[in-house]
């Protein structure tokens, strides 16, 4: 195995690589653009306890540009893998192996199911570290892999692999399982990734109330119940043994923390969102896996934005975001099934503005409204009141989504306020204010028609 391509230099690719790329000149990484700026300006770093190195190996975004590949490390996070698999089909030969090294368990079945071919060797990475930023990584604790081929042999390839960390420094230990082996991985995962990002804290604070024992061991049972019925036969203490094995990291945070707080996606979906989903196909209850996915969903996911939502904030207690669903929930008495009706040679739904406004609590002062277009270029202000008694925001066209060239998703129309030019197509914010606010409809003199 000479050539060795390792695809994404974050937490776990950039510290793996970087210790194999220090005395291996044929590793080479594949990066997205911003880090591979960065590397390639800077070198790749590895901040740790144990010293601090840079490399400067071979780098690019186009994977056609590096040495055709013998071995294929993947570093990137579960959800990129589609990405990486496209990219990385362009170079592979009938002899490349790819080692995985992703938390979750699907990763390996994605591969097969896509290259149709027996290239993948298993892993696990017992490492914690971070990016600090693109192109530098701190390490906080252990180091080492786990690999081992998807049918327990073991194979020339696998053997080679471990001579290849083991020789950078890095312990690599042979698993004759390594499919249970990632299995003991994700009930660890599956408990305390969740975890931390709900109690907003380390992983010692999820150990420090007995009540929270009862919860590991339902979110352990749950995976260890679906593992068997794949025939991946887990130990009857598997949440005892997740509880031991978190003693010497108790004192971080988890790889999922860390996403939330930088603003990244997380792998909920690739862990207990994982578990949920083949729990139902196999007839396996996962309530507890599956009220975790939904709350982690809840509290990492960013609030919906762009075409087909309108925010409404401004002098509002707590701004809010709809979208066509949310604004056919609200009450029938809202509605304007046809605006023709109150506005000849319109068509369509629409929702009165008055129904929008009381969905957030408006402050006591607020007495204007401003209706934004999506991208800046238009705005309407009316007061508070005018809004109220004469806005519509038009939102549907037989029964689906009001065109773009109709002015959708979302268009200002106020029938009855004598003002044709109160129209703003494509309405992506309401921003209801003390004062008047922007408005870029033609004045008195400018105009000649709406
Ligand atoms: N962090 C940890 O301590 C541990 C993580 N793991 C697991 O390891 C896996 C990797 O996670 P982790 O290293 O933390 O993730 P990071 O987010 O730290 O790093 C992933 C890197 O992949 C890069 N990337 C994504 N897509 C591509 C692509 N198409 N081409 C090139 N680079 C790409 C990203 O680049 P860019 O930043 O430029 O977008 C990013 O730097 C996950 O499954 C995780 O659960 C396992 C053990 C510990
Ligand atoms: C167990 C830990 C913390 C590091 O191996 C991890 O896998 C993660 O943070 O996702």
């Amino acid at each position: 195995m000479k050539q060795i391509l390792v695809v994404g230099a974050g937490s776990v690719g950039g510290f793996f690589g970087a210790h194999l790329a220090k005395s291996n000149p044929n590793v080479s990484f594949l990066l997205r653009p911003r880090t591979l700026a960065a590397v390639r300006q800077n070198g790749l770093t590895v901040r740790s306890a144990g010293g601090t190195f840079t490399v400067w190996p071979p780098a690019a975004s186009d994977p056609r540009e590096l040495p055709q590949p013998d071995l294929i490390i993947l570093g990137v996070k579960a959800y990129d893998l589609d990405e990486v698999m496209a990219q990385i089909e362009r170079v592979m030969t009938a002899r490349t192996v790819i080692l995985t090294l992703q938390n979750g368990i699907d990763t390996e079945d994605r591969l097969i199911a896509r290259l149709k071919r027996d290239c993948v060797v298993g892993g696990v990475a017992f490492i914690y570290s971070k990016i600090a930023e693109p192109g530098v990584i701190d390490h906080y604790k252990k180091g080492a892999v786990a690999i081992g081929e998807l049918m327990g042999h073991e194979s020339e390839r696998v053997l080679a692999i471990r001579d290849l960390f083991t020789s950078a420094g890095i312990p690599c230990q042979l698993s004759k399982d390594i499919r249970r082996s990632k299995w003991e991985k994700m009930c660890w995962n599956c408990v305390f990734n969740p975890i931390t990002v709900l109690v907003d804290d380390r992983v010692a604070k999820a150990l420090e109330h007995p009540e929270m024992m009862r919860v590991i061991h339902q979110i352990v049972d749950e995976i260890t119940a679906v593992a068997a019925a794949v025939k991946v036969p887990l130990p009857p203490n598997m949440p005892e043994r997740v509880v031991k094995a978190t003693q010497e990291i108790r004192d971080i945070h988890t790889s999922m923390y860390d996403d939330w707080k930088t603003g990244r996606r997380t792998e909920i979906d690739y862990l207990n969102g994982y578990i949920v989903r083949l729990g139902r196909e196999l007839g396996i209850p996962t309530p507890v896996n599956e009220a975790l996915t939904a709350m982690i969903k809840t509290i990492t996911e960013k609030e919906q934005s762009g075409p087909g939502v309108v925010r409404i904030d401004g002098a509002v207690v707590q701004p809010v975001s709809l979208d066509r669903a949310a604004m056919q929930q609200l009450p029938a008495e809202h509605h304007v099934e046809d605006v023709g009706t109150v506005m000849p040679g319109m068509a369509g739904r629409a929702i009165k503005v008055k129904g929008l406004l009381d969905v957030p609590a408006l402050t006591l002062d607020a007495d204007h409204v401003t209706f934004h277009s999506l991208d800046g270029n238009y705005a309407a202000t009316l007061t508070l009141q005018q809004a109220r008694d004469f806005g519509l925001l038009l939102y549907e066209l037989n029964g689906e989504p009001l065109p773009d060239g109709k002015g959708g998703p979302f268009r200002l129309i106020t029938p009855g306020l004598g003002d044709l030019c109160a129209n703003v197509k494509g309405v992506g914010r309401i921003e209801v204010r003390v004062g008047s606010g922007k408005d870029t409809r033609p004045t008195a003199e400018e105009r000649t028609h709406c």
